[in-house]
C-alpha cells in the first residue's frame, strides 16, 4: 500500500503539492488523475524518494522509499520513458538495472517477452519509437517482479494494440494483488482500466473514490423522454414532471431531458397522464464528462480561443404553455453548468424543439423504451 499523509512539496514560492493524504490500496488499479501541472510527478516521484517533501510524508508498505530494503524488487516505477542511455541496448539497460538490484538475467529476457521488445533486444534505445520507449520503461518496472507498481502516463505514445496490451497488463498486476497506481490524461481509457480514481487539482485532493461512484457524484444523470409529436402529448407529460418535482428541459433533438424524477415514476406519471412514451432512457455521464465537471475550477492552462472548447451551454428549461400555469416551481437540481455536446451531426446551436420534430410519424419508426444509451 502507498499512503500519503499531508505530503507537500514547494519549489520555492510555487506550491506543486499541497497537504495531500489519500492511500493506494493492493489489489486495484487506482488511476491518478488531474489536469496538466496538478501535480501528479511531484507525488510520484515524492513516492519513488526522488523528491523529498517539504512537509508531510509518504510510504510504501509503511516505510519511506529510501528505507526500503532493495527497494527495486519493491516497487517498479516507469515515470519518464526517456530516462534511458540511448547508447545502450534495451537488453543491456535492463541488465544494468537487474545487476544493480541483484536480479537474475533470466529475468531481464523474460521481461522483454512480456512487454514484446524480444525481436529488438539489442538495438540502441536512442532509435525507438516513443511506443517502444514505453515499453522498455514498463519493462524496467516490472524488472524486480515488485508489489507496489507506479505508471506515469504509461499509454503515452502507443498505438491502440499497445493501449489495450497496457489496460489488461495493469488489471492482470491488480488481480494478482499488487498495487497499481496510474496517471493518464486519457479518460476514456482510464474508464476501462481503473477501479479507483484519486483527482487532483492545484496541488489538492479533490476525489478519492470508485469510478462508478466518481462519475455518479460529478455527472448530471437525466432520463431522455420522447413523446408522440403532438403537443398536447408533450404538454401534458411536462405539465406531471413538473407537478411531481422534476425539471423538463428540452433536447436539441426534440426529446425531453428529466431531472430529478427515477425513471420508473416518469413511466408511470406519463401513464397517469395517458401519455404514450416512445422512449425512456437513463444517461450516464461518461467519465471524461464527470471529470471536466469537477476540475473545471483547477484548471491552470486553457485555450484563449475557447474557454469551454467542446462544451455547449445547457437549453433552458421547457417553457409551460400559459393555460398551464399554477403548477409547483421545479426544485433547483444539480443540472447547472456545462454539458457535453449533442451527438456529431447534430447543431448545438439548434433551435428549441418544434412540437412536431416527426411530421410523418410511423408506428414501426417507434423507438424502444428503456433502451440503454
Ligand atoms: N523541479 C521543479 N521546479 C520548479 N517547479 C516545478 C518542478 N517540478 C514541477 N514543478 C511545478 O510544479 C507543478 C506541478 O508539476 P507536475 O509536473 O507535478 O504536474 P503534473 O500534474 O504531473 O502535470 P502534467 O499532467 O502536465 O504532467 C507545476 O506547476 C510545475 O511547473
Amino acid at each position: 500500500m502507498i499512503e500519503a499523509v499531508g505530503l507537500t512539496k514547494r519549489y520555492g514560492a510555487k506550491t506543486a503539492v499541497d497537504n495531500l493524504s489519500f492511500q493506494v490500496r493492493p489489489g486495484a488499479v487506482t488511476g491518478f488523475l488531474g489536469p496538466n501541472g496538478s501535480g501528479k510527478s511531484t507525488t510520484m516521484r515524492m513516492i519513488v524518494g526522488l523528491d523529498r517533501p517539504t512537509a508531510g510524508r509518504v510510504t510504501v508498505g509503511g516505510h519511506p522509499f529510501r528505507s526500503l530494503p532493495n527497494a527495486p524488487r519493491q516497487v517498479g516505477a516507469l515515470l519518464d520513458a526517456k530516462a534511458v542511455h540511448g547508447g545502450r541496448s534495451a537488453r543491456n539497460h535492463l541488465l544494468s538495472l537487474a545487476q544493480l538490484a541483484g536480479i537474475p538475467t533470466a529475468r531481464v529476457d523474460e521481461v522483454l517477452g512480456v512487454v514484446g521488445l524480444q525481436d529488438v533486444a539489442k538495438r540502441r534505445s536512442s532509435g525507438f519509437s516513443l511506443g517502444m520507449g514505453q515499453r522498455l520503461g514498463i519493462a524496467a518496472a516490472l524488472l524486480g517482479d515488485p508489489r507496489v507498481l507506479l505508471f506515469d502516463e504509461p499509454v503515452n505514445g502507443l498505438d491502440p494494440e499497445g493501449i489495450h496490451w497496457v489496460r489488461n497488463l495493469m488489471k492482470q498486476l491488480a488481480s494478482e494483488g499488487r498495487t497499481v497506481f496510474v496517471s493518464s490524461h486519457l479518460m476514456s481509457e482510464m474508464a476501462l482500466t481503473a477501479d479507483h480514481l484519486i483527482v487532483i487539482g492545484r496541488g489538492q485532493l479533490l476525489s478519492d473514490m470508485s469510478v462508478k461512484d466518481f462519475i455518479s457524484a460529478n455527472s448530471a444523470d437525466f432520463a431522455r423522454v420522447r413523446v408522440p409529436p403532438e403537443p398536447e402529448q408533450r404538454e401534458k407529460l411536462t405539465a406531471a414532471l413538473i407537478e411531481a418535482g422534476g425539471r423538463v428541459m428540452p433536447e436539441p433533438d426534440g426529446a425531453l431531458r428529466v431531472t430529478g424524477l427515477p425513471l420508473p415514476r416518469i413511466s408511470d406519471l406519463a401513464h397517469g397522464a395517458g401519455v404514450r412514451l416512445w422512449q425512456l432512457s437513463p444517461h450516464q455521464a461518461s467519465l471524461e464528462e464527470a471529470y471536466m465537471r469537477m476540475t473545471q475550477g483547477a484548471v491552470d492552462y486553457r485555450s484563449t480561443a475557447d474557454a469551454k472548447e467542446g462544451l455547449v451551454p445547457p437549453p433552458p428549461p421547457y417553457e409551460l404553455p400559459p393555460d398551464t400555469g399554477g403548477l409547483a416551481q421545479p426544485p433547483e437540481l444539480p443540472q447547472r453548468g456545462w454539458y457535453a455536446p449533442p451527438p456529431p451531426g447534430r447543431s448545438p446551436a439548434a433551435p428549441a424543439p418544434s412540437p412536431h420534430p416527426h411530421p410523418h410519424p410511423h408506428p414501426t419508426e417507434r423507438e424502444t423504451s428503456e433502451e440503454s444509451r
